[in-house]
Parts: C-alpha cells; structure tokens; sequence
C-alpha cells in the first residue's frame, strides 16, 4: 500500500498483483474526466446507480466518461438495502443484455455500498467477468466498502450470503458528492470510520475523537483525512489477506452482531452503519466480559460511537427469545466453523482477534445490551 497527494487529489495504491489499483481522493473528482484517465476505453459502458443518485450525478458522470465510449448506458435501479437482491442483480443484467453489452464493456458503479456491491457482483458474473469501476458517493462506500472487492446480495437468512471476490479497476472518492448525504447517512458512515481505530490504529481512533464537531458538519480536511486514512488502512489490511484466510476478518469488528440487527429488523430498518455502531459496543463489551480489555475502553469506544450520533444499544429482534434469536442468525455469519460462531474481538487497544465466545456470556451481553 503507498500513498501520494497533490494539491487536488491523494491517491491511495491497493497492492494486489495484477489486480492492483488506485483510489483517488478528492473534491470534485466525478466532473473531471482526468478521474479516469488510462483506464480502458470500451466501445460501451453501464453506469448502474439508483433512482436517488441518479438525478444528482448520473449526468456529471456520463460527461466525464462521455470521451472514453461510444455508448453510456445507465440502469437505475430502486433505492434501499431492501433492494439488494437477485431481482436488482437482474435488472442489471437484462439491461446488459439489452443493450448487447460485450465483455469488454465497463461497468461504473454510481452510489453507495448497495449500488457497489451489487454491480461489483455483476460485473464478476457478467459474461464470466467484466471490467468495473467504483464511485462512491456515500461516506460509508467511500471509506469502506468501495475498496476490497467484497461483493455481493444479500439473503432473507443473512446478510451479503451471495457473493464474490471481485476487485474494480479503480475507486473514485469525490467528496463533493458527501454535501447531499442526509446527516443519518454521514453518522451510518462515521461507523466504519471509527471501526479502524480499535482494531487497528488507536492514534487515528484519538484523532476522531478530537475531529468528531469537524466531520459531522463536512470539514473538508477532516473528511480527506479520514477517507484517505481508512483506505490507507483497509489497503493495507487487504493487501495481505484478499480473500479473507485470516487477518481481513478483522474489518468484520461489529459486524457479527450488526449483520444479525440487520436481517433480524428486516433490511433497511436499521442502516449497515447502525447495526455496525451498537454492534461493535456489544462486540467491546464481550471482549470485556472474556478478560480481553478493560471497562474504560468500553466506555471510550461507547462514548466515540454515541458521539457520531450512532446507536450505542443492539435491536430487540425477537420480544420473546431475543439472545436465542441473535444466535440463530449469527450461527448463519460467515466467520462460523462447525456451527461455532466467531467473534472479532478487541485483545487489547489497537489489536482484534477472532475467536468462539461460550454461548452464556454472549447471551448475557445481549440480554444486557439490546433496548426497545
Ligand atoms: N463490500 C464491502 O466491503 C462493504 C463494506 C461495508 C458495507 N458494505 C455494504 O454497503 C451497504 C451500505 O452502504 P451505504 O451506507 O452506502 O448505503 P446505501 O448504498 O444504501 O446508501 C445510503 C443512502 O444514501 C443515498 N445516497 C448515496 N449517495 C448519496 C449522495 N451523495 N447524496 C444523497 N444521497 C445519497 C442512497 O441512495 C441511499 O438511500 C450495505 O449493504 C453493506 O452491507 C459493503
Ligand atoms: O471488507 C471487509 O472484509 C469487511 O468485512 C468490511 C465490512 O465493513 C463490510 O460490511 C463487509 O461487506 C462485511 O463482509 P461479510 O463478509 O461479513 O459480508
Ligand atoms: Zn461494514
């Protein structure tokens, strides 16, 4: 992983062999044409996005692109992580076909982490695979899971359950695009954001919390930071493991219990960054109850999440069997081996671990944990 900057944009190198690429970092990079210089030209293109992005960028994006192929398409698709599903992924495919997209046709993905995800899974299956292109125009895409190459719908079981690895050619952060995101969006973000301090890099964890007033209210240079610094950390994280052998579960902090809020609620009821955010409070807490960390940093992570304005307590999913249905659906959780579900948790400030928790303890957390 390398980075460089200059006046306009910082550029942050993920290091993956012949799948490497950059992610370039800065304002108003979607209007700029130089965003996808030395990419590939193709005769077609398809820019897949939803029906609430579209009107705000679609157009400033295909100008951009307009130079690179005779033909840009557009799929826009409904709007909501209720709409991550095989009937979307379809829809992208039928406009493929319609319009006789070939395999050498990009793919652009112009939204959030629902619209990335989804035409990152396209463009893995597409023909075998085609070529595709990230622009996030969510902070949480932008921070996270525009980078990677995590693809994937989700299932009425479990979250992301259908899926592959399939890297982009490129990310293009503008962060021009962060000043139409309602404030929910922002903080659903800012989850993710925190989530590399305690895993990773506690002295980027202190300097969220000093700069939490700055990225709440869109400072540009706290923004740059933050993006460039949790991609600088994402890269890095995947750049040695790709496809999740080991080390790369680390960025799954929070997520055991979040993914369980999530299809638990129904989709959309909670945001990704929500679910995120009080899970990784319950996820503090049970490494706290195994002896891994102590209770103040449970009340710094606590008091980091509650301070973005984010959930800081887990969903009541099931009125009558709340810790038992958690377990149900984290059992289905990706990181489970012979029905033991795994944790990421925090063995000291700055470093994760995956490990099985004794079912009791889990369940007291939930049950001390989880608000109407
Ligand atoms: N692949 C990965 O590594 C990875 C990582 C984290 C999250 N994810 C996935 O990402 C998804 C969450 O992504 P998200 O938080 O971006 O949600 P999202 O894609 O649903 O976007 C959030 C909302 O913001 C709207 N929006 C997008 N850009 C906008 C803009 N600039 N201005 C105004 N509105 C805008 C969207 O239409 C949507 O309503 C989840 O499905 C999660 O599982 C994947
Ligand atoms: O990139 C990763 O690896 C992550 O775990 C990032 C997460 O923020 C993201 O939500 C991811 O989609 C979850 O992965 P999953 O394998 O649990 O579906
Ligand atoms: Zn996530």
């Amino acid at each position: 992983m390398t980075t460089c900057s200059n006046s306009s944009s910082r550029n942050v190198a993920i290091d993956l062999g012949d799948r490497s690429y950059d992610i370039r970092i800065g304002h108003g990079l979607l209007s700029d044409p130089l965003s996808f210089e030395s990419l590939p030209s193709s005769t077609a293109a398809m820019v897949v996005t939803n029906e609430t992005v579209a009107p705000l960028y679609l157009d400033a994006l295909k100008r951009s692109i307009a130079r690179r192929h005779k033909y840009v398409h557009a799929v826009v698709l409904p709007d909501g992580e209720a709409f991550k599903t095989w009937e979307s992924l379809n829809l992208i495919f039928d406009a493929l076909l319609k319009h006789g997209c070939d395999r050498k046709t990009m793919l652009y993905a112009l939204g959030g982490g629902v619209v990335g995800d989804m035409t990152g899974f396209a463009a893995a299956c597409y023909m075998r695979g085609v070529p595709f292109v990230q622009v996030p125009t969510t902070l949480l895409a932008q921070v996270d899971s525009s980078v990677g190459g995590k693809t994937a719908i989700n299932h009425p079981l479990g979250k992301n359950m259908i899926g592959a690895f399939y890297q982009p050619l490129r990310v293009v952060c503008d962060l021009s695009t962060l000043n139409t995101l309602p404030q929910r969006e922002l903080s659903a973000g800012l989850a993710e954001v925190i989530k590399y301090g305690p895993i990773h890099d506690m002295a980027f964890l202190h300097w969220i919390e000093l700069n939490m007033d700055k990225l709440l209210t869109l400072d540009a240079d706290a923004l740059a930071h933050a993006v460039q610094r949790s991609c600088e950390i994402k890269a890095q994280v995947v750049g040695q493991d790709e496809r999740e052998a080991g080390l790369r579960a680390i960025l799954n902090f929070g997520h055991t219990f979040g993914h369980a809020i999530e299809a638990g609620m129904g989709y959309g009821a909670w945001l990704h960054g929500e679910a995120v955010g009080a899970g990784m409070v319950m996820a503090a807490i049970l490494s706290e109850r195994l002896g891994m960390v102590d209770k103040a940093f449970v009340q710094r992570l606590r008091q980091v999440i509650d301070s973005a304005r984010l959930p800081v307590k887990g969903a009541v999913i099931d009125a009558n069997a709340n810790a038992l249905r958690y377990l149900e659906l984290m059992r289905l959780d990706k990181k489970s081996e012979s029905g033991d579900i795994r944790f990421v948790l925090i063995d000291g400030p700055g470093k994760a671990q995956v490990r099985a928790a004794p079912d009791d303890v889990v369940m007291s957390v939930i049950n001390d944990c989880c608000a109407a």
